[in-house]
């Protein structure tokens, strides 16, 4: 049989929340809300008009026209894509391909959008390519050369409940890794396309570990309307920090994955699992309102509540609970309207990692 003319697929990725408190850079929770690529190749057709040979559509958050670059070479997603297809020799996606976009995740707004997209993104140039021999591990080294903190990324490849860590690697290793984002993912892609390989992740970059999760917790995200780049609550972190801060957040870093596969959960024990010194104040200057509802939400003051933390780089907050989920969405819109901060709510719950569904 030969290959058929007309193939389509569906990726699905779930966005993620990273750190969960005292988790920096860590932990990551896959959650359920999915990143899909409804792909179409027609390999019918002699030629595409289309740069790269793939036409882009997308509906859902950021829809608004310019928001999410439609142009193969600027998209995240395909410009993931395109990265692991230039690694194998592979200089645009197969004439002729669709990528249709349907994102419902919020963008910039720390339920890891960009580590869907760049997740899907590289899932993508594995199926395109015929990369068959790329495993997932694989794929988490092409994405942390694109995305290079591993939480969010671990979390919507592989899914559930993460701990992610990145071995020491050897000098000329470290040297790759290295390499500006913009060698590894130029952009626009085509316009600098010299037909060199672009530098290829070094192997077993990063890895991870499934923790459990009790099956009585929910996650309920409360989104702010305002969007905060990671690149920029980055910055406001401090380059060194006061041993007793570390301290603080190591010890509670070595609770959170026990405390939150216990049966029944111990809100207690989770509330001071999800504490944190090493992120979340100095982001209160982004996200008005922040220290305030983090101090002030507790399971002694709320019904059904666990702990409460920033949800990835924020806005978004996250309050792990086992009841009453409306009343604590309530009282943290509550605290931002305060602000003049208006927000929305969602419940969600662990999420499967990504998959490919084939639909033709
Ligand atoms: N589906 C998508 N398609 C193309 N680009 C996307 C997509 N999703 C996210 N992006 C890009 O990623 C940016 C948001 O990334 P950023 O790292 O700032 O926030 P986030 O990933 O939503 O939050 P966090 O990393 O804190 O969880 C968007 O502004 C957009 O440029
Ligand atoms: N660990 C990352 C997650 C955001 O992408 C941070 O907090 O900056």
């Amino acid at each position: 049989m030969g290959t058929p003319t007309m193939e389509s697929f569906t990726i699905r990725t779930p966005c993620s929340s990273a750190n969960i408190g005292p988790g920096f850079d860590v932990i990551g929770l896959a959650l359920s809300v999915y990143l899909e690529l409804r792909v179409t190749i027609d390999r019918s057709k002699p030629s595409s008009e289309h740069p790269l040979n793939c036409r882009v559509t997308y509906e859902g958050e950021g829809d608004e026209p310019g928001e999410i670059p439609l142009d193969p070479s600027e998209n995240l997603i395909t410009r993931a894509a395109l990265y692991v297809l230039r690694c194998h020799d592979q200089r645009a996606f197969p004439v002729e391909t669709h990528v249709h976009i349907a994102n419902p995740i919020p963008l910039g707004r720390g339920l890891g959008s960009s580590g869907a997209a760049v997740v899907a993104g590289v899932m993508l140039g594995k199926v395109v390519g015929g990369l068959d021999h790329l495993d997932d591990s694989r794929l988490f080294d092409f994405c942390l050369m694109i995305e290079r903190h591993p939480d969010n990324v671990g979390a919507a490849l592989f899914g559930g409940f993460v701990g992610t860590y990145l071995k020491p690697l050897a000098p000329e290793d470290v040297a790759r890794v290295e390499i500006p984002l913009s060698e590894v993912l130029p952009s626009p892609a085509g316009g600098v396309d010299t037909g060199e390989r672009p530098p290829e992740p070094p192997f077993g970059i990063g890895h991870h570990i499934k923790f459990p999760w009790a099956k009585e917790i929910k996650a309920v995200a409360i989104i702010p309307n305002f969007e905060v780049a990671t690149a920029k609550a980055r910055e406001v972190l401090p380059r060194l920090y006061p041993i007793q801060d570390v301290v603080f957040n190591m010890q509670r870093i070595a609770l959170l994955p026990v405390a939150l596969g216990q049966s029944p959960p111990d809100p207690e024990l989770i509330n001071l699992a999800m504490q944190d010194k090493l992120h979340q104040q100095y982001r209160q200057t982004l996200i008005p309102g922040l220290q305030e509802i983090v101090d002030s939400m507790t399971p002694a003051t709320q019904k059904g509540l666990l702990g409460v933390c920033l949800s990835g780089a924020g806005p978004t907050i996250l309050a792990l609970a086992t009841s009453n989920f409306e009343e604590i969405a309530e009282r943290i819109i509550a605290r931002f309207r305060k602000e003049n901060i208006d927000c929305r709510w969602k419940l969600l719950e662990p999420a499967e990692g990504t998959k490919v569904i084939k639909t033709q």
